[in-house]
């Protein structure tokens, strides 16, 4: 007859470790052999270093500006270029990544693993404008198989494959607590970082958006440079009382959204007539997040993920969250858009 101390820890678990849930995952496809839940690992552990730094910004000297402009011609915070390095190194070291293309480095990064299967395309750190206040912050990644020889330098073809391509895909939110969430295109689940046992422990494990929301995100303060339709769209949420919520770090709304609906917008402006987001790793890999959750993510023309890409740092317009939210957001937009032809 256990005792009551025993009931208490049996009927405790711990939980779901990461590492559990990926080899039992990986058990399921018997042809893996073990390389991507090796590099979900890489992810997962520069995620903790970088949680390690963020946690104590305001006591090191990481706050600020770092003094140089990056390719998209932004004053590169002092914590981009650290998450930067220590998502670079972590890849490096891992072994698994053959090459890395970065918000805050101009072209492709090679890592040195020529034997590496897959390219990993990311946001070390989202949300830079928020890192000296304390909100919420993140970093964004998305995986690619290489499409050219394994042994070979990688090129920009393993890069540009399209966004339907990507093997996997997920964001670490830098939060309240920390979380790690992603997607192999067998839907979405999501940890929670325990600090003093240095794990995630899987927490969520099959989440999906709801089908509508009453919550937009975007920034008004662009209110005048946006298309006639968007305004519209944004006066019917007012009319209908729905909230907004704008945190400024697109996966802190979007990790939101995710979880009690709504919608993120980030329409095209006078300012970034393209849109601001990048669509390689930010764009891409929270559509396939969203789409695997039940949710839909737009550019007001098409699908995000069927979007063509050109180029490495390419914008587009986004419109990302609850299906019935981004399809009246549409509607809207093409309706504008006939009565304009
Ligand atoms: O200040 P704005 O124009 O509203 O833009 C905020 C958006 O830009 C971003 O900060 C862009 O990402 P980075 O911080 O990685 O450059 C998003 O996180 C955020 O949603
Ligand atoms: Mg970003
Ligand atoms: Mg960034």
């Amino acid at each position: 007859m256990s005792n009551p101390l025993q009931e208490n820890v049996l009927a405790n678990p711990v939980g779901t470790t990461l590492d559990r849930y990926i080899m039992r995952k990986q058990s399921e496809f018997p042809f893996a052999t073990g390389e991507l839940s090796q590099l979900l690992r890489d992810i997962a552990l520069a995620g903790k270093i970088i949680n390690r730094e963020v946690n104590r910004a305001g006591l090191i000297d990481i706050a600020g500006a770092f003094g140089n402009q990056n390719i998209q011609g932004e004053q590169q915070q002092k914590l981009d270029v650290v998450a930067n390095i220590r998502f670079i190194r972590a890849l490096k070291n891992g072994g698994q990544a053959c090459a890395i293309l970065s918000e805050e480095e101009d072209d492709i990064i090679y890592t040195g693993n020529d034997q590496g299967k897959y390219v990993v395309a990311m946001d070390p750190l989202d949300g830079s404008s928020n890192i000296d206040v304390n909100v919420s912050i993140g970093t964004i990644f998305s995986i690619y198989r290489r499409v050219t020889p394994v042994g070979t330098q990688a090129t920009r073809e393993d890069f540009l494959q399209g966004g339907r391509k990507q093997v996997a895909a997920g964001y670490v939110l830098y939060g309240s607590s920390t979380m790690l969430v992603y997607t192999t295109g067998h839907g979405v689940a999501g940890f929670t970082y325990e600090n003093s046992l240095g794990e995630f422990f899987l927490s969520h494990p099959e989440i999906r958006i709801p089908q509508d929301g009453a919550t937009f995100s975007c920034n008004e303060g662009y209110w005048y440079q946006y298309p006639e339709s968007i305004r519209a769209y944004l006066t019917t949420c007012k009319q209908r009382g729905y909230s907004g919520r704008y945190i400024g770090s697109l996966v802190a709304d979007f990790h939101r959204n995710l979880f009690k609906g709504g919608i993120y917008l980030y329409p095209p402006t006078e300012k970034t007539p393209e849109g601001k987001l990048r669509l390689l790793y930010e764009c891409y890999p929270l559509a396939l997040l969203i789409e695997q959750a039940g949710g839909q993510a737009q550019s007001g023309h098409e699908a995000i993920l069927d979007i063509e890409p050109v180029y490495f740092h390419q914008r587009c317009p986004i419109y990302v969250g609850s299906t019935d939210m981004v399809k009246e957001v549409l509607s809207l937009a093409n309706a504008a858009h006939e009565a304009a032809c």
